[in-house]
C-alpha cells in the first residue's frame, strides 16, 4: 500500500499526483495525515474530524448536521470518536461518513512505542542466548512478537 505522510501544515496534500478529496493517492493507497496536521483544521471554514482513526473533512456537512453545527465545531481538528459513539449514531449516520472521508491517521507515536517494545523484547531475549533452549525460543518469540505487531497495525489502519 502506498503510504503517504503529509508533513506540511497547509490545507491540502503535498503529493500533486494524488486525487483530491477521495482519500486515495494516485496509486490507490490511502492518504495519511499526522495528528498535528489534522489539528490545523479546526475552524468553521475548514473542519476535519478523526473518527476511528479515519479523517473526515466535514466542512460542507456542518450546517446539515441534525445534531447542530456547534457540537461538530467543538470537536474540529480532534478525535471525535468518543463523542460520535456516545450519541449512538444510526447506521445511516455511519454511512454518511464515507462521503467526507479524506484519509487515515498516521500513528507515528504508537508505531514508535511498538518498535521500542519490540527492540526491548529482543534485548531481553538476547540475555538468555547462552543457554541451549534459547536457540529455538528466541526465533519463536521474535516471530510471535512480529505477528502480534502485524495484527496490531492491520487493525489500526482498518478499524472504522
Ligand atoms: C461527520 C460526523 C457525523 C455525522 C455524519 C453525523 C450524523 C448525524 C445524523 C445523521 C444524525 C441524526 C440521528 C442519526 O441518524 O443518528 C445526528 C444526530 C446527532 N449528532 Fe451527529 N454526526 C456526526 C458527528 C457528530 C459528533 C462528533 C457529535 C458530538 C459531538 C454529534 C452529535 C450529534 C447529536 C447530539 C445528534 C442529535 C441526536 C438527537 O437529537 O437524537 N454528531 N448526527
Amino acid at each position: 500500500m502506498g503510504e503517504e505522510i503529509n508533513e506540511h501544515t497547509g490545507s491540502g496534500p503535498v503529493n500533486t499526483n494524488s486525487n483530491e478529496n477521495n482519500g486515495e493517492t494516485a496509486d490507490g493507497g490511502a492518504k495519511y495525515y499526522t495528528l498535528e496536521e489534522v489539528r490545523m483544521h479546526n475552524m468553521s471554514s475548514d473542519t476535519w474530524l478523526i473518527i476511528h482513526n479515519k479523517i473526515y473533512d466535514i466542512t460542507s456537512f456542518l450546517e446539515e448536521h441534525p445534531g447542530g453545527e456547534e457540537v461538530l465545531l467543538e470537536q474540529g481538528g480532534s478525535d471525535a470518536t468518543e463523542s460520535f459513539e456516545d450519541v449512538g449514531h444510526s447506521t445511516d449516520a455511519r454511512e454518511m461518513l464515507q462521503q467526507y472521508y479524506i484519509g487515515e491517521l498516521h500513528m507515528v507515536r504508537r508505531q514508535m512505542v511498538s518498535y521500542l517494545l519490540f527492540s526491548y523484547a529482543l534485548v531481553i531475549l538476547m540475555g538468555f542466548y547462552d543457554s541451549s533452549w534459547a536457540m529455538w525460543l528466541i526465533p519463536t518469540v521474535a516471530a510471535a512478537v512480529v505477528g502480534v505487531l502485524y495484527r496490531f497495525f492491520m487493525f489500526e489502519h482498518k478499524s472504522s
